[in-house]
């Protein structure tokens, strides 16, 4: 069975509430495709009013970040509870803005992984190299270990509906989007990891997008490759141009 495309933006650390609200109402009518599922995922504070100017439209609602705890004394952060009773549907968890500015290891995105799970929010796991490591041959290595460690302890009919995003650090934000071959080289050797890990029935059902400086320009090429399932976005979801990435075809 062919993969259903997903494509999602993630806003990062961009737009008040009250900007949130315009633009969603500005990409609404633009981001209307009932083929591919599409996502906004929004700073914490803009969720609740993105998901009520969503309200009737094809456009579902992520979170950029979950904290692993139930609830209690952990000032600032947010539990996958209030995610869930606010309507969101998706959580990026592991995101490189995360690991390197807020010290997030894959033993942490692993229990968020989890507890998304717990709570039927489906986390889009992002996972990439740094330039270095490209240019050291190591990426794989790199990332199979950030898979692995990532999704210990899902069970395989969790992690069928999961979502993988590689996003190759090098190609964020930089406008330097990742080759056609490049990015669907790595994507399908997750793929394969996942099928190493679990099965091929596994492999086949996960979702692995593609991030890193996408735009209406590179997404269709990206987006017909065999293993790309889609693209998480960051820049070009903040503007009309993510209606032409959604409507790529
Ligand atoms: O980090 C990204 C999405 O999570 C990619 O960001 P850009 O599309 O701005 O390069």
């Amino acid at each position: 069975m062919a993969r259903k495309k997903i494509i999602a933006g993630n806003w990062k650390m961009n737009k008040t509430p009250s900007e949130a609200v315009a633009l969603v109402e500005e990409l609404k009518p633009l981001v209307a495709n009932e083929e591919v599922d599409v996502v906004f995922c929004v700073p914490a504070i803009d969720i609740v009013p993105v998901v009520e100017a969503a309200k009737g439209t094809n456009i579902q609602v992520g979170a950029e970040n979950m904290y692993f705890e139930e609830s209690g004394a952990y000032t600032g952060e947010i539990s996958p509870n209030m995610l869930v009773d606010a309507g969101v549907k998706y959580v990026v968890l592991g995101h490189s803005e995360r690991r390197e500015y807020f010290g997030e290891t894959n033993e942490d995105v692993n229990k968020k992984i989890l507890k998304a799970f717990e709570h039927g929010i489906t986390p889009i796991m992002c996972c990439g190299e740094t330039l270095e490591q490209r240019e050291q041959g190591v990426t794989m290595d790199f990332i199979r270990q950030q898979v692995k460690v990532g999704f210990q302890g899902v069970t395989a009919d969790q992690a069928k509906t999961a979502v993988i995003a590689y996003e190759p650090i090098w190609a964020i934000g930089t406008g330097k989007t990742a080759t056609t071959e490049q990015a669907e080289e790595v994507c399908a050797g997750i793929r394969a990891c996942i099928a190493e890990v679990y099965d091929e029935a596994t492999a086949e059902a996960i979702r692995i997008q593609y991030g890193g400086s996408v735009n209406a320009a590179t997404a269709p090429e990206l987006f017909a490759q065999a293993n790309i399932d889609g693209g998480l976005v960051g820049g070009a979801s903040l503007k009309a141009d993510f209606g032409k990435i959604v409507n790529y075809k």
